[in-house]
């Protein structure tokens, strides 16, 4: 029987951990899914691993685990480190900070089997999906750095700067391998990665709902990271 590794990479996540937890297995117990979900949490100050351990009490330790690293050491490293804990044939990547609804993870999986697909990935920018409330800069960095990479190194997704994707674990493994990134870039990596290597993608269209709890730890250096590599993707594959 299949079986899916959920992680849920936290930094500084307390108020919306037990919430997407909670939605994770309401979804995933309707659909009769067999899943765990791995929480990765980087020393977050604000007591993230002491709700993860209630969380593990009221749920069972057979559903969630909780896999820290003593302090915040990259959103890339943090989805290498769940994995090399996960027992799931495929796994899924989201935040944890409710951007990401869990409703679409049954999606995902009907697509993939439908196909056997390598990988499914959530995607903004296609048919029903959308983008909610974030401000007009963040829409328009989002936008723009979509737009030169699907320019410059036209893959075979339409969302390369989003993180809500099912893997096939061999496939995923084989792309950790490959891949140089640590920060939030690790997601465009991956797809550019995917399409020199012949996976194949399917994309299921999401919404995207910006957090009410906590803040993006997205800034200028990531901005920065991204740009770079893109230019460094675009001269190398
Ligand atoms: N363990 C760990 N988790 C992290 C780290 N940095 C961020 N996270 C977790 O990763 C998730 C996403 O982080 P956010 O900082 O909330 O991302 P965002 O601004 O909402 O960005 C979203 O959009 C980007 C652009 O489309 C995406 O690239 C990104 O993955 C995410 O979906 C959250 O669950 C957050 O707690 C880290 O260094 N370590």
């Amino acid at each position: 029987m299949d079986k899916y590794s959920i992680l849920l990479p936290t930094y500084n996540e307390r108020q919306n951990l037990p919430i997407i937890v909670w939605l994770l297995i309401k979804y995933l117990d309707q659909s009769k899914i067999n899943y765990e979900i791995i929480i990765i949490d980087d020393g977050s100050p604000d007591g993230t691993q002491d709700v993860a351990k209630e969380l593990i009490k009221i749920y069972g330790d057979d559903k969630i685990l909780l896999r820290p690293r003593e302090k915040k050491l990259g959103l890339g490293t943090a989805y290498v480190h769940g994995m090399s804990h996960a027992s799931g044939n495929f796994i899924i990547i989201m935040d944890a900070d409710l951007s990401h609804h869990p409703k679409f993870i049954p999606k995902f999986i009907e697509l993939q089997k439908k196909h056997d697909y390598d990988i499914v990935s959530g995607t903004r920018y296609k048919g029903e999906g959308g983008v909610y409330g974030w401000d007009f800069k963040r829409k328009l960095i989002s936008r723009g750095a979509n737009f030169l990479s699907q320019f410059l190194l036209r893959p075979n997704a339409s969302d390369l700067t989003g993180s809500f994707r099912l893997y096939k674990k061999d496939v995923l493994t084989k792309l950790i391998a490959a891949c140089e990134s640590k920060g939030y870039v690790f997601q465009m990596e991956m797809i550019v990665r995917a399409r020199a290597l012949k996976f194949t993608i399917g994309e299921v269209p999401i919404t995207f709902v910006d957090r009410v709890y906590g803040d993006s730890k997205m800034g200028a250096t990531e901005i920065i990271q991204f740009a770079k590599n893109l230019l460094y993707f675009f001269a190398t594959i």
